[in-house]
This record gives structure tokens, C-alpha cells and sequence, in this order.
């Protein structure tokens, strides 16, 4: 049976945001501040240098039980042996992706408006990334910000877990979380953060805050 997961403060990482500290750096103080779940996400690397930071990503995660995510590449999910994949709209097809990766593993699917996620009902998808909610920077392919309007409504329209991406931050995790979403993906706020560590917890703090 597939474990469950708690997905209520998801890391997407990124090197060159992180001012200066290692990926390794960023994940081990992430976890530290109470980050649950966390995406490799590499759009520029090798293939090979990708699959070096994945295998070393996974030891350092299952050593605290945090559970590795793969951005876009079924492959390099599978050669690490990560908990699962992430793809959008213009990756793999889901379904190609669910059989690639098996039953066991989650599967992430992003989505960016109501009709994708109306598509994604007849799908298995663990989760699905929403966003933009907010304009961002940090993806400058990313479809228009819904809002929290738009959140809410996606909210009314599916069961499956909801990620809300897209400049999600302290000063909005509470909104977000009320507007619907099971959990907050950020990269700038904790990669881009001078304490990581304090970043994250924060984060946590705030959605459980927002929780109760
Ligand atoms: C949790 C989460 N949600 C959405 C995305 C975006 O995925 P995608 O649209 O495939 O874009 P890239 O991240 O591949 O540039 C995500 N990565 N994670
Ligand atoms: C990776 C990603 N996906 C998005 C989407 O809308 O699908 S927005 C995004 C970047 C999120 O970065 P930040 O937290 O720094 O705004
Ligand atoms: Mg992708």
C-alpha cells in the first residue's frame, strides 16, 4: 500500500537561488525547520550531474524521512530509486509517467487552470502542483497567476491533494492554506532565505497555524 504523505510544506529547490550554499546545505536545514516533502528540480544540469545530486539528495532525505521528488525525469527518479516524479503540462503524459514509475510511487501533476484540472479527474495523480497563485520570477515560463480566487475554486472541483507554487511566502501561507490547499510548494522562500532553517520553520508554524 502506498504510504501516505504529508505534504504540507514541499521544498522545489533551485542552485542558482540559493545564494551561494550547496543543495545539500539547503535540503539539511530545510528538514531541520520542519520542511516534509522536497523536489529536486534541476533545468539546466547533465544528465549525469543530475543523477549524482538525486542519489545524494535521497541519502541525506531518507536519513530524516523526508521523501525525495524528481522533477520531470522519470529516469533519473527511477535510477535513485526517489519517492516520485513531478511532470507538467508539456512533460512525459501522465500516464506514461504512472506506468514508468509504477503504482508504489507518487506521481505529481501540475496544473494551471480549471479545464486542466477537470482533464486531470479521470487520472490518478497523488497531488496536483497549482500555480502560478501568485506572479513569480522564479519561473518566467509560468502560466498567469490565478489568485486566491482561482485556488478557491479549483478546491471546489477536486479531492485530490492541492500544492499551491507560485510566490507563495510568509506573508501568504495562512492565506493559501485557507483558500484550499493541503500544502504550500515554495522555492525563494526557503532556497533564497539567509536562515533557511528559520524560514521553514516558519513556514510550518504558519500552516499549522492556519490549520487549526
Ligand atoms: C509542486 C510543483 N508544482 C508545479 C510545478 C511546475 O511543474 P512544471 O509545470 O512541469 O514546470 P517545471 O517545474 O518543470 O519548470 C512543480 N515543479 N512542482
Ligand atoms: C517551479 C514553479 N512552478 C510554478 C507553477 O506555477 O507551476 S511556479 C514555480 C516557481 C515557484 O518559485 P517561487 O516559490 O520562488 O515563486
Ligand atoms: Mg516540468
Amino acid at each position: 500500500m502506498k504510504k501516505s504523505i504529508d505534504y504540507s510544506l514541499y521544498l522545489v529547490t533551485d542552485r542558482p537561488l540559493s545564494l551561494g550554499r550547496s543543495l545539500m546545505e539547503v535540503m539539511e536545514k530545510a528538514a531541520a525547520g520542519g520542511t516534509t516533502i522536497v523536489q529536486l528540480r534541476e533545468k539546466e544540469c547533465d544528465s549525469r550531474t543530475f543523477v549524482e545530486l538525486a542519489r545524494a539528495a535521497k541519502k541525506l532525505l531518507d536519513a530524516k524521512g523526508v521523501p525525495l521528488i524528481i522533477n520531470d525525469r522519470a529516469d533519473i527518479a527511477l535510477a535513485v530509486g526517489a519517492a516520485g516524479l513531478h511532470i507538467g503540462q508539456t512533460d512525459m503524459p501522465y500516464q506514461d509517467a504512472r506506468r514508468i514509475m509504477g503504482p508504489e510511487a507518487i506521481v505529481g501533476l501540475s496544473v494551471e487552470n480549471r479545464d486542466q484540472v477537470k482533464e486531470a479527474a479521470s487520472l490518478d495523480a497523488d497531488y496536483l502542483g497549482v500555480g502560478p497563485i501568485f506572479a513569480t520570477q522564479t519561473k518566467p515560463d509560468a502560466a498567469p497567476a490565478i489568485g486566491l480566487e482561482g485556488l478557491a475554486e479549483i478546491r471546489t472541483i477536486t479531492k485530490t491533494p492541492l500544492i499551491a507554487i507560485g510566490s507563495v511566502n510568509l506573508s501568504n501561507a495562512a492565506e493559501v492554506i485557507r483558500a484550499g490547499a493541503d500544502g504550500l510548494a515554495v522555492v525563494s522562500a526557503i532556497c533564497s532565505q539567509p536562515d533557511i532553517e528559520q524560514a521553514s520553520r516558519n513556514l510550518a508554524a504558519a500552516i499549522q497555524k492556519a490549520r487549526q
